[in-house]
């Protein structure tokens, strides 16, 4: 009686009614779980009901816990059973099933999906590429909303499946890990938060790739990789290219390992590469050896001989369409006419597959946790007691899907559609929940400004109002980075690369910095060079076109995924969200999600601000740069003056390329969104 009694003015309990159960409840009036603590408190007290009925979930589990008070109520008293039925039910299974956390805080909701399942082979990769520290997903965008802790889950319910149907997984990452998103750029070092974070992916293959390209542009950032990241995959962190000066040891080795060699859950043998394209923009420190090079290396022709290989698995931070990648092809394929070959690319940013002869093929898989890839080949189970020679001329089977990284693409392919509970981990609701407060611990959405509408990278002509890299020239260096305190104009050149993604319309948050503009190349000027020479600059930089030596040549020369995009046709017989649309060596039904084209328009490799009407040949100039591409600018005026000019910081404070945008946005935008 006393515990009863004691029960009486419990608030929750006048909530409680047969309403509570009834399976006609809008399950759509709660909010999907993106909410915050407070929220939830607030949401637990302005709709006790909907929310007592999505937290006890299954009615048989409610009548369990009734059975067991009814069972153990020493009183028998109808009414204290109630009571303590009624608070068992609420304490219990409150417990049990708190409100999920399902992708980030406010991401827009994705739309609905027409999918197809995937076609498992006897040996299937996952792919992820560029990353670009994108782990909270794509938090303005609805078909890439998915953040890296429902990666983590996918990853895991793939294994699953992959196990049920006994055949192999491997998932692979082929690099560049940060330079892209605040997450990975906020913090003191690149990647101090992100890299961490990664290493609970179980990847079985990494390569140093692109992600290396970018570690290699700065000396500081090589070392941690070497020292820190790539000790944590044991072996599989492949750098088979890629070297590092220890100091301490004080010798040249590999920043990871070579190759690495391993048998999969279901006995494939496999021995896999990881290779960087030609880089040359590296610091000093590092050593990218040349792929023609490397696959000569008595090291790399032992490996080929020396494994018994079911499947050769070559990870690279390079595109597939590349001398580079065709030169490894060769390598194995001089001495191993017939074996499977696997390639996994990278850099380029595009989605793209690619058949190198009927036993290789290759995937790369697009950009900023965008895309995850999907490539499966068939054919390789029943002749693993075959010599090598009676495969030749057999060719394999290969399928080949790219997957928009959202919740109902992962639910679908794990085959736990709608069912959020059955796909979620607990690490990787765990790995959501550490996105989360790391972003809010580095005040990622602080506001800046409003946005007055969408600026556009490469959706538009440069020279159009909507045009990001027009923004930049015209009103956010003039405003932002131009010192009116110096004798001379400026006239600002910088490389439209520097510039990454879209600028949406609203809240311009300090991740957004990141995420447009992430590097923190600085401005550096020659002072007082006339008309006649600063005005010839632009020109002569273009027409040295994108080799300005951190870009590889190679690149611009393979077709872009904006080409694919142009080429691409589809029918639409439902509404379709503008993305990818790609075409590769296998057609057009690549896409796991049909989306409409987006417009490409290609600019100039470097832009610049706009010199004053009527200018005279006479006039001095400040020519302002940044340091990115100093070493060829000085070199042009060199040229031109036939003097080696004395190069300096432009901006005392410290605005950079990143920093810039800060400045404008206080100045230019409005504070209300
Ligand atoms: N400090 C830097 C580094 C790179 N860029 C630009 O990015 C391009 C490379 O991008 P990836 O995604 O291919 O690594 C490079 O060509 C530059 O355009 C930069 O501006 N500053």
């Amino acid at each position: 009686m006393r515990r009863a009694s004691s029960f009486r003015n419990l608030p929750m309990f006048s909530h409680l009614d047969d309403t509570a159960y009834s399976p006609k409840l809008d399950y759509s009036a709660l909010p999907s779980a993106v909410l915050s603590r407070n929220e939830i408190r607030y949401y637990r007290l302005s709709h006790p009901i909907p929310y007592i009925t999505y937290i006890t979930g299954a009615p048989a589990k409610n009548l369990m816990s009734l059975s067991f008070v009814l069972l153990f109520n020493p009183s028998r008293d109808m009414k204290s059973i109630f009571l303590l039925g009624a608070v068992a039910v609420l304490a219990g299974l409150t417990v049990a099933h708190p409100i999920e956390k399902r992708e980030q805080p406010g991401v827009p909701k994705t739309p609905k999906l027409d999918l197809r399942p995937l076609h498992w082979g006897d040996v299937n990769f996952l792919h992820t590429t560029d990353t670009h520290g994108w782990l909270e997903g794509h938090i303005k965008e609805e078909n890439y909303n998915a953040d890296f802790g429902d990666f983590y889950s996918f990853v895991r319910q793939m294994r699953k499946e992959a196990h049920k149907r006994k055949k192999d997984l491997l998932v692979v990452d082929s690099g560049d890990t940060h330079d892209g998103n605040g997450l990975s750029d906020a913090t003191s070092i690149d990647g101090a938060v992100t890299q961490p974070v990664l290493t609970d992916i179980d990847y079985d293959v990494l390569c140093i790739g692109k992600f290396c390209n970018h570690e290699l542009y700065v000396n500081d950032v090589a070392q941690d990789v070497y020292k820190n990241f790539a000790p944590k995959w044991k072996g599989r962190y492949l750098t088979s290219n890629v070297f590092i000066k220890d100091v301490t040891a004080n010798k040249t080795v590999p920043i990871g390992s070579q190759y690495t060699y391993f048998k999969g859950k279901f006995g494939t043998k496999v021995l896999a590469f990881g290779f960087l394209f030609n880089f040359q923009g590296n610091g000093n420190a590092t050593i990218v050896q040349p792929v023609e090079v490397a696959v000569n290396q008595t090291w790399f022709q032992q490996a080929l001989t020396h494994y018994d290989v079911d499947i050769f698995v070559v990870a690279g931070h390079t595109p597939l369409r590349t001398q580079e990648f065709q030169t490894v092809f060769n390598a194995i394929r001089a001495l191993h006419p017939a074996k499977p070959i696997a390639f996994l690319g990278g850099h380029s940013h595009i989605r793209d597959f690619h058949i190198y002869d009927g036993r290789a093929a290759g995937l790369e898989s697009g950009r900023f946790m965008e895309t995850i890839g999907w490539l499966s080949v068939e054919g390789l189970r029943h002749e693993r007691h075959l010599p090598e020679s009676a495969t030749i001329g057999k060719n394999l089977t290969w399928t080949r899907r790219y997957l928009d990284t959202n919740r109902p693409t992962y639910e679908f392919h794990t085959k736990t559609r709608g069912n959020d509970r059955a796909f979620d981990t607990i690490k990787g609701k765990k790995i959501s929940k550490l996105i989360t407060s790391e972003r809010k611990a580095l005040n990622l959405s602080y506001v800046f400004g409003c946005v007055p509408h969408d600026y556009y990278l490469s959706r538009v002509a440069y020279n159009n109002e909507y045009s990001l890299l027009n923004l930049v020239v015209s009103e956010i260096i003039p405003k932002a980075v131009h010192d009116p305190a110096r004798p001379y104009p400026s006239h600002v050149i910088i490389n439209s690369g520097c510039q990454r993604f879209d600028l949406y319309k609203g809240a311009f948050t300090l991740d957004d910095t990141y995420i447009v503009s992430p590097f923190k190349d600085e401005f550096r000027f020659i002072s007082g060079l006339p008309y006649s020479v600063v005005s010839q600059i632009l020109s002569k930089l273009n027409a040295a076109g994108p080799g300005n030596k951190k870009r590889d040549v190679v690149e611009s020369a393979i077709p872009t995924q904006e080409y694919f995009r142009d080429l691409a046709y589809h029918n639409y017989t439902v509404p379709v969200v503008p993305g990818y649309v790609t075409k590769d060596d296998f057609g057009t039904d690549g896409d796991d999600t049909v989306h409409s084209p987006i417009p490409f328009v290609v600019a100039p490799t470097y832009i610049a601000t706009a010199f004053p009407p009527n200018p005279k040949a006479t006039d001095l100039y400040d020519l302002v740069y940044l340091d990115f591409f100093e070493g060829t600018v000085v070199n042009i005026v060199k040229d031109l003056t036939g003097v080696a000019p004395t190069t300096a910081f432009y901006r005392s404070d410290g605005v950079d390329i990143n920093k810039m945008y800060p400045v404008y946005a206080e100045k230019a935008w409005s504070k209300n969104c």
